[in-house]
């Protein structure tokens, strides 16, 4: 995508081979920085950090991590130590597994002088395909929306998003966002209600820089109004990304989703997922009992950062002193409540038998 005209991807090896670029997420809106990423602790202490974050980026950023790591050690045991550090950054997204599990597969059975060359093609294969893959979920959900804006007869068609699933949370285009950035290109008139989605606001933070960097309109609400608009006919459709979707399509994406699936099916509105196909865990049926559910610091919830008033960053405690909180960083929402799954191979049932017949081999590393 582009920023001031300057096309990005989130993640890409500098022209010298020195480092690994990233877009520091943790200082957007309000400062474009990158990162220079040049050891495994590097790229893992970025994932963990969430300076790089959304389940496709994670996983390319893990995949670059095992390269830089053999750039300096290709030995059996210093492969397996990176596969396991950055294994153990963040557990939901399973995206970090399927690069990991992915890159280990082709470089374990290499002579180790082979293997910092392969690693580092793996890696640049891995953002190259992510990139045309969500560029492919743009597509395929541009119909559902088209469709939808022709039954209004008249505009706008207002969508409701949750946290990010933008370009930033992948390498480029996004998941959720994909359609809509095609369908407002496309010169459909869409309009987007952005969760804030707390506790880090990746919603009014990350997906409203996007869209506004876009000229896509838009409306940041608070999370607990999403309910409410649905149930006074201003949202039209829902579309969300995904950090984890079991075989039989429960989907798990940031905390907050569930909730607002459960207004979207009490309103009979539809509720789209996007995701590619490395977010799928062919291994889980029942999302709700299977899925690792990220439970993050406490501070997170009580206290709350931003741009002051002189212009300086600052972080300030929004809650009662002495009192804690939870903080789990994601939700589990069952098939049931999903009325489609947007992927790069097409729309389909958020259904066993619908993954199944987009995916015959239904299996990690071979779709
Ligand atoms: C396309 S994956 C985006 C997905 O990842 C986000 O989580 P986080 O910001 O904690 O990495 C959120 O669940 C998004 O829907």
């Amino acid at each position: 995508m582009q920023i001031g005209g300057v096309p990005y991807r989130t993640i890409w090896p500098a022209a010298d081979g020195s480092a690994i670029l990233v877009i520091d997420q943790t200082k957007l809106p309000f400062a474009f920085e990158t990162c220079r990423l040049t050891t495994l602790d590097e790229a893992a202490h970025a994932i963990r950090s969430m300076i790089v974050r959304g389940a496709p980026l994670i996983g390319a950023t893990a995949a670059w991590g095992v390269a830089l790591a053999m750039r300096v050690d290709a030995s059996d045991a210093a492969l397996a130590h990176a596969i396991t550090e950055l294994g153990a950054t963040r557990p939901t997204a399973v995206n970090l597994h399927w690069a990991l599990e992915r890159v280990e597969t082709l470089l374990r059975p290499l002579a180790a002088p082979q293997r910092s060359q392969a690693a580092w093609n793996a890696a640049i294969a891995i953002c190259d395909e992510d990139a045309a893959t969500c560029r492919a979920i743009g597509e395929h959900g541009l119909p559902l929306l088209r469709e939808a804006f022709k039954r209004k007869n008249g505009g706008p068609l207002n969508i409701l998003t949750h946290c990010n699933a933008g370009w930033l949370a992948c390498v480029d285009y996004g998941t959720a966002l994909a359609p809509i950035y095609l369908a407002h290109d496309a010169g459909i008139d869409v309009h987007v209600f952005v969760d804030e989605t707390r506790p880090r606001n990746q919603g009014a933070s990350l997906t409203a820089y996007e869209l506004g960097a876009h000229g896509v309109p838009h409306t940041i609400i608070a999370d607990n109004a999403g309910g409410h608009l649905m149930q006074h006919g201003q949202v039209d459709l829902c579309i969300v990304g995904s950090d984890r979707t079991t075989a039989r399509g429960d989907v798990a994406n940031k905390i907050g989703t569930y909730l607002k699936a459960l207004a979207a099916f009490d309103n009979k509105v539809p509720f789209y997922v996007a995701l590619p196909f490395s977010t799928i865990d062919w291994s889980l049926g029942d999302g709700v009992a299977g899925i690792p559910i990220e439970e993050r610091s406490a501070r997170e919830v009580t206290h709350m950062s931003g741009l002051s008033d002189n212009g300086d960053m600052t972080t300030v405690r929004i809650a009662a002193p002495g009192s804690t909180a939870a903080n789990p960083g994601f939700d589990v929402t069952p098939a049931r409540l999903v009325t489609a799954l947007i992927t790069e191979r097409g729309v389909t049932p958020a259904t066993q038998a619908g993954l199944a017949a987009l995916y015959p081999q239904r299996t990690r590393q071979s779709a």
